[in-house]
């Protein structure tokens, strides 16, 4: 080839390898005025909402390039900055307001153009299906109407029974290994309210594991799950598709979840097999009042489920309890133990409620109210649910700012439940705060642990009788002690569920 015609052809590539480069750039400007342009009216009623200076196209990202730990810190940061609401942008089309103050709060959670979830929600959706958790509002409205009969006080109050017999198999294993310093006790936590789900909401004993908890196939299942959905979540990077596809974070992921179908799918159908078998079954009186029928049983027969919604239902209730209220045990055993004197108030109203070998009811339950109190102020020190977040589909007006549809509106209860603002001495463990008297002087949004309107938790009765159930057969046969000293001490990382970043330092001395 004749060297002029070569270079001719060389230059050429290189002019051409530029003039695509230009018409990528052009095309992204292009998009992004055009982005702009077309969303003018959002952003001017966003500008008006008050937050840190943001970069073009990646907003604040740049701020939560850490890890979840960091992420608290930045978030409360922003939180007291930028009182009563603050605008967070992490990218073009991920607009947030974090909202402190508990009006605000009460407008939005309670509005009816708030109830579709915030994105937050996308990695748990996807693992568990749209049950009523996360699924929009279209269907979320018939399937909660149609849910929620079955967690009535006469129902829930049946599973006291199921609480106390896995109570009693939680002392056992505590027989056993309860003065150990460095156990996992959250793990045997989570197991334990996972065998309870499975009793009251399939019917079924799943052989939940104490003995070897890594060894039991679902609740690993679970957890693997919520942790390798919080890295994809908070490791910005796995925002590109391209990067999680290939990652072996959404390998690792996608085991899991189809791990835990697999069994959940199995149990399900199972079970909905036998109830269709036995659907003419005739008790006597005496079976039926023994008879507790669980939450599946109560629902199946609705004609707006089919097989598989009843799957996402059943999968949305064991991933919403167990992790919740495995946590709650802990840090509610923790701050007992940390606080001797009201360890010891509450195990003289079990005592005098139950006796020290008494069987735990219901009707037995009630009169503990003092430690009843002390699982609240529990969850307002640790509120497992850390955040939680909705998509505004119409403006919502606050009175003296609006925020657009279109932004996802954000609340971080374990800030809230600490602000300086409606918690006197905020770190200071007090189960009296939630005395009639204490909590009538306080806004109700200044307490949410199970959020607040429409959407909020269908099983905070349940969540209760369980724990209750657990303390008292817990505190009448063990002391519980920790090495941790202060509120302060206790870290908590940012992931789907509260999770203490130190560990659960408690271990139990048998009272004799
Ligand atoms: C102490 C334990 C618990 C805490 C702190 C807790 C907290 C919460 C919170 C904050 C929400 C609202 C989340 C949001 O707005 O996005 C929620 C929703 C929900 N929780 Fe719980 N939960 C607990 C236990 C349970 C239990 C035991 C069950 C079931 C047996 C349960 C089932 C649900 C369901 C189904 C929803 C979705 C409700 C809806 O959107 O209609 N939770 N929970």
């Amino acid at each position: 080839m004749p060297k002029l015609l070569y270079n001719y052809i060389i230059d050429l590539k290189y002019n051409f390898q530029e003039i695509l480069i230009f018409f990528f750039f052009a095309l992204l400007l292009f998009r992004f005025v055009e982005y702009l342009r077309h969303n003018r009216e959002f952003f001017k009623k966003v500008s008006k909402i008050h937050g840190p200076p943001g970069l073009p196209i990646i907003g604040n990202a740049y701020i939560f390039l850490r890890n979840s730990a960091d992420y608290m810190k930045t978030i409360e940061k922003l939180y007291y900055q930028y009182p009563k609401i603050c605008k967070i942008w992490l990218g073009p089309n991920k607009t947030y307001c974090l909202l402190s103050d508990p009006e605000y709060i009460k407008i939005v959670l309670t509005n009816p153009k708030a109830i579709d979830k915030s994105d937050v929600y996308e990695t748990i959706t996807e693992v568990f299906g749209p049950g009523i958790l996360t699924a929009p509002a279209k269907i979320w409205k018939p399937h909660r109407r149609a849910i929620s009969p079955s967690f009535n006080k006469n129902i829930l109050d049946s599973f006291v029974n199921i609480f106390a017999q896995a109570s009693a198999e939680f002392v056992k294993r505590l027989r056993e290994v309860g003065n150990k310093k460095d156990y996992d006790w959250s793990i045997f936590a989570k197991r334990y309210s996972l065998d309870v789900s499975c009793k009251t909401i399939i019917g079924v004993d799943l052989n939940i594991n104490y003995a070897k908890p890594r060894g039991d196939d679902l609740g690993h299942a679970i957890e693997m799950i919520n942790y390798y959905g919080t890295i994809k979540h908070l490791k910005v990077w796995y925002q590109v598709a391209a990067i999680y596809k290939f990652s072996s974070v959404k390998r690792i992921f996608e085991k899991y979840t189809k791990r835990f179908n697999k069994i959940t799918t199995l149990a399900v159908g199972e079970k909905l097999h036998q109830l269709k078998e036995n659907v003419d079954a005739v008790y006597s009186e005496t079976e039926e009042k023994k008879r507790i029928p669980d939450l599946l049983e109560l629902i199946y027969k609705n004609p707006i489920f089919t097989e598989e919604s009843l799957i996402y239902e059943v999968n949305t209730f064991l991933a919403a309890s167990m992790d919740t209220t495995g946590m709650v045990i802990c840090t509610l055993f923790i701050m007992l133990a940390m606080h001797p004197d009201i360890q010891q108030k509450v195990y003289d109203e079990v005592i005098d409620a139950v006796g020290l070998t008494g069987e735990i009811e219901s009707s037995n339950l009630v009169k503990m109210k003092y430690t009843e109190r002390a699982i609240k102020e529990s969850l307002r020190l640790f509120p497992p649910v850390v955040t939680f977040g909705r998509t505004i589909t119409e403006d919502i007006d606050l009175g003296d700012i609006i925020i657009p549809k279109g932004m996802m509106a954000m609340v971080i209860p374990s800030i809230l439940h600490r602000d300086p603002k409606y918690w006197k001495d905020p770190l200071t463990f007090n189960p009296d705060r939630f005395l009639l008297e204490e909590k009538s002087k306080r806004h109700p949004c200044t307490y949410i642990p199970f959020s607040y309107g429409a959407r909020n938790c269908i099983g905070k009765y349940y969540a209760f009788q369980n724990l209750k159930t657990l303390t008292a057969t817990v505190i009448r046969e063990f002391k519980m002690c920790t090495s941790y000293k202060s509120v302060e001490e206790i870290e908590f990382s940012l992931q789907a569920v509260l999770t203490l970043t130190h560990g659960v330092k408690l271990w139990f001395e048998p009272r004799t």
